[in-house]
């Protein structure tokens, strides 16, 4: 049997700082983000999808994609994130299926995915519950800009490209407040794994 579990959030909400908590205590996470890395690796189908949508411009030297360009003209510009999305996410969800069902088919009872397009790209079909990672906007944008260096501006950007976080809180089975140290976020995520019986 086993169930998994959606993490999701938005970006720098701190979902892979949770996940990185959760394989600490052992658990398996297929990661979203991971996979949107592994299935445009040179080679791949969808690799060649992407090159030909969007030409040879945002490759690197060597071959690979080059995300810092994709990034911006994708944040920048809806028509063109639906078109990388529509290319990308089939393959995500078909690498994530097979890493998930391969972890509860070796027995694992729990096995979590981290998916931040959770909400939007409708995908709660593929987990059994959702835990939803929530900071306050001013706290996403500040965690964003620093990590990313990013400008105020083009940091906004991303966090408009997705669901609003207030609106994801609605949405979800439970919510984790990242707002405060990372200690009182692992005592949340605990409190919850132990009221649904995972630990
Ligand atoms: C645009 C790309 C090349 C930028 O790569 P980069 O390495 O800089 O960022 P990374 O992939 O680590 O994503 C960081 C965060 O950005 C946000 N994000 C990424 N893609 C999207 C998108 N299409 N729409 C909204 N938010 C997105 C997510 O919160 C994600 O956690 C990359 O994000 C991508 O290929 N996106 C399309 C696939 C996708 O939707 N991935 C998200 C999970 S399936
Ligand atoms: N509770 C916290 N206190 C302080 N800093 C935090 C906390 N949680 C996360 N951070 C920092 O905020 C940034 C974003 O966190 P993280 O990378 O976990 O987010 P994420 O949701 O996985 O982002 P993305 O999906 O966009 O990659 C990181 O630099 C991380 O170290």
């Amino acid at each position: 049997m086993g169930q998994i579990i959606g993490i999701t959030g938005g970006i720098a909400s701190g979902k892979s700082t949770v996940s990185l908590y959760l394989q600490e205590l052992g658990f398996t996470i297929v990661d979203a983000d991971l996979a949107s890395r592994a299935v445009v690796e040179p080679g791949e189908e969808a690799y060649h999808q992407v090159v030909e949508a969007f030409g040879e411009d945002i490759l690197l030297t060597e071959g690979n994609i080059d995300r810092v360009k994709l990034g911006s003209i994708i944040f920048n510009d809806q028509e063109k994130r639906l078109l990388l999305n529509g290319i990308v996410h089939p393959a995500v969800r078909n690498w994530m299926r097979v890493k998930t069902e391969a972890a509860l088919s070796s027995g694992e009872e729990t096995v979590f995915m981290d998916i931040p397009l959770l909400f939007e790209s409708k995908l709660t079909f593929m987990v059994d519950k959702t835990l939803l990672i929530y900071v306050d906007e001013q706290v996403q944008l500040e965690r964003l800009m620093n990590r990313n260096g990013l400008s105020e501006t083009e940091a906004l950007a991303r966090i408009n490209s997705q669901m609003p976080l207030a609106d994801k809180k609605a949405l979800a089975d439970a919510v984790i407040d990242n707002n405060g140290d990372i200690n009182e976020t692992k005592r949340q995520v605990k409190g919850i794994l132990s009221e649904w019986y995972v630990i």
